[in-house]
């Protein structure tokens, strides 16, 4: 059995989690996300067995500034998945995640993803193969059904299989997938969000572990989710409008420490981009996470403008973060 070092198991606080977003949440999306919030959750983009066992790169690499960390994973095959597991529980991340809900045809093809939920037992098969191998937890993250497949008794169906096995931790974005004819981002939007069911689910299993995600935007909003929920996962909201995050401490997790100003944010920020420039990184890998730092306040377009116009140059260093920055303060001034 591996020991993961740096967060016992059983202490991961799953209160607020930002959800496995593929090109978004990537390490440098992590660390930003991270200086907001001690303890939100974060979730890599999802990897496939398939790029970890036979990929080139190292996909597994992470700042320690970023724990606690889950890897999402993609794959149906027991044998990698335990692999996979084991080389993340070896690389000190915190939870490794199955991912149960990606409709993309891409990954349907490579059997992995929503289309999974048809397959309870395969899934089951997977967490066990992985849970004996490694200590820290082994959490699914699923839909509420697929295709016409969304009775309230198929999603129990699946929860208890994979149960059985000993996963106590669901993530449930609380829509149905449709396998065909929506695009991913489609399924993101098109089915009807329908929050009820997930608070009948941890109704009906209150030892399990459920964290609810699907259209959160506000921290108001996770409040009200964990009157009935164990934890909240956000997506899109905690890219698109990262200073949410700033809160996420104070309001849901009663921490009294001062909410750190976008300034100081930006500050804590540049020694990070000085060391990827350093190791020839560019400047824009990093900036592109930041663009919605001033999201819905006097002067979020003339950052926005000045970073995408800017960041990519070749030679781009710090001190185009800092002129963005100056072009905030000029348009407050100009207000
Ligand atoms: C750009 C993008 C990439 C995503 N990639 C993944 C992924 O790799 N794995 C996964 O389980 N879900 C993925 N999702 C879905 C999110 O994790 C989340 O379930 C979904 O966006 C709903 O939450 P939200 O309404 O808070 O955004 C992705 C979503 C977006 C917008």
């Amino acid at each position: 059995m591996l020991k993961n070092n740096i967060n016992d198991s059983k202490n991961l606080d799953r209160t607020f989690s930002i959800a496995p977003m593929l090109d978004w949440t990537d390490r440098h999306y992590r660390y930003f996300a991270r200086l907001m919030s001690a303890n939100a959750l974060l979730y890599t983009e999802m990897v496939t067995t398939g790029a970890i066992l036979h990929g080139r790169g190292d996909y597994l690499t992470y700042n320690q500034e970023e724990h606690p960390l889950a890897l999402q994973l993609g794959g149906s095959n027991p044998v990698e998945l335990a692999r996979c597991a084991k080389l993340a529980a070896e690389r000190g991340y915190d939870e490794v995640n199955l991912n149960v809900g990606c409709p993309s045809d891409r990954v349907q093809n490579g059997r992995f993803g929503a289309c999974l939920m048809a397959e309870p037992e395969l899934v089951a098969e997977c967490v066990d193969a992985m849970k004996q191998v490694v200590d820290i937890p082994v959490t699914v993250k699923t839909r509420i059904g697929i295709d016409e497949q969304d009775s309230y008794e198929f999603l129990t169906h699946f929860i208890d299989t994979v149960m059985a096995k000993g996963c106590g931790e669901f993530i449930i974005h609380a829509r149905k997938a449709w396998l065909q004819g929506l695009s991913p981002k489609e399924n993101r939007e098109i089915p009807p969000l329908d929050y009820d069911r997930v608070y009948q689910l941890k109704r009906d299993y209150p030892a399990l572990n459920i964290s609810i995600n699907g259209g959160i935007t506000s921290l108001e909003q996770a409040q009200t989710h964990l009157q009935h929920l164990d934890g909240v996962m956000v997506g899109r909201e905690a890219y698109q409008n990262p200073y949410m995050l700033a809160q996420v401490d104070q309001v849901l997790c009663g921490s009294t420490k001062a909410v750190m100003s976008r300034e100081a944010v930006i500050e804590a920020m540049l020694p990070y981009i000085e060391a990827h420039l350093q190791v020839g990184g560019r400047l824009n890998h990093i900036t592109r996470h930041m663009i919605g730092l001033f999201q819905g306040l006097p002067g979020a377009r003339a950052w926005r403008r000045y970073l995408s116009e800017n960041a990519h140059k070749n030679g781009a260093g710090i001190e185009v973060v800092k002129l963005a920055y100056q072009s905030v303060q000029t348009d407050l001034v100009a207000q």
